[in-house]
């Protein structure tokens, strides 16, 4: 396998992201969804303008010789928080890839830490395994003394936390990015049909199904909206998902209840610009023709 450029395949993976449609109140090329500060556009500004820090990730991870991994997460750490203020610079201001930021960044240097220090060959459980180690305590670390924040100061996620006790991102990424590793990316290797769009768009709907997304509670302002939004992947995928006109116009509907009540599946989409990523890296993601 030739050596990859961790840097551009990230960057492919949030422009892959962002043009999969439609996605339900997500930005895609047909529609801002439910976003009124950003488009299309926007996201192509941020992510040209995260390469740079996705290749400062991939250097990091190779040029680390730490074999105590949570060290490697707090190098790169600064990294992202400037990262953060490149994506706000280049979108005027707009979060279109805070979470990414993270997680992806988490993703690119496990990867290229992998990939030099470890002798066998690259694979998905051997980055995981690596994300891991980095992660480790994250959450009990990030939330510690979240009660005695001053409240205006909480983020979503903290807000969640305190109260539903729901860890959302940090959770999700030290144990490994669960609905990543245990759904989406088996169902997109050896499920999924049609076109990119198209199984990247049931891919989407797979970790839909499998996430409590905490943009989408944070959007709505409450967690009860989150079986109602589990319910829709499932009926999505009982009318045949992406393979059917029928679950075509199921998505096309349901985007438009998103738009409408000002929903969004942010935490969702991040998830699949992880996916994706790994795809790319492994080569999964070949053009297929349709009939
Ligand atoms: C650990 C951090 C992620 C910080 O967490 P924080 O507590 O600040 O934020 P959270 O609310 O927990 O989530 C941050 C973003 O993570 C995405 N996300 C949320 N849940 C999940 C999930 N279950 N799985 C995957 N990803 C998740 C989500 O990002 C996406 O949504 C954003 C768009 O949302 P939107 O509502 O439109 O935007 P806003 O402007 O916020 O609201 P509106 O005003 O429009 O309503 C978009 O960014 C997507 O990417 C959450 O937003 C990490 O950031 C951190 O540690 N920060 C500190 C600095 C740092 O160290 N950074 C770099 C680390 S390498
Ligand atoms: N396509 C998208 N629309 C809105 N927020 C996002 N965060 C990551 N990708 C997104």
């Amino acid at each position: 396998m030739p050596r990859r450029d961790w840097a551009v395949l990230a960057e492919r993976a949030l422009l892959y992201e962002v043009l999969v449609n439609p996605k339900p109140g997500l930005v895609d090329p047909v529609s801002a969804g439910a976003h009124r500060d950003m488009d299309v556009f926007t996201f192509v500004d941020s992510a040209t303008a995260l390469r740079p820090y996705f290749a400062a990730a991939a250097t990091l991870g190779r040029t680390d010789t730490a074999e105590n991994l949570p060290t490697l997460f707090a190098a790169l750490r600064p990294l992202g928080v400037t990262a953060e203020q490149t994506m706000f610079a280049a979108t005027k201001g707009v979060n279109t890839h805070k979470g990414a930021v993270f997680s992806l960044g988490v993703l690119v240097a496990a990867a290229s830490w992998t990939d030099t220090h470890r002798p066998e060959p690259l694979t998905v459980a051997s980055i995981i395994a690596t994300v891991r180690g980095m992660l480790k305590g994250l959450t009990a670390a990030d939330f510690a003394g979240v009660a005695s924040k001053d409240p205006a100061a909480l983020t979503a996620g903290e807000r969640e936390y305190l109260h539903y006790g729901f860890t959302g991102i940090r959770g999700e990424a030290e144990a490994g990015f669960p609905a990543v590793t245990d759904w989406a990316l088996p169902f997109l290797r050896d499920q999924a049909q049609g076109d990119r769009n198209a199984r990247l768009l049931d891919t989407f709907m797979v970790i839909v199904a499998h996430t409590r997304d905490s943009n989408v509670i944070k959007r709505a302002g409450t967690a009860a909206i989150v079986p109602w939004v589990h319910a829709q992947a499932a009926a999505y995928f009982r009318l045949g998902g992406a393979q059917t006109a029928a679950g075509r116009q199921f998505l096309t509907d349901l985007d438009a209840q998103f738009i409408a009540r000002h929903l969004s599946l942010g935490g969702s989409a991040d998830l699949l610009i992880l996916t994706i990523f790994l795809v790319l890296v492994f080569d999964w993601l070949p053009f297929a023709q349709t009939d």
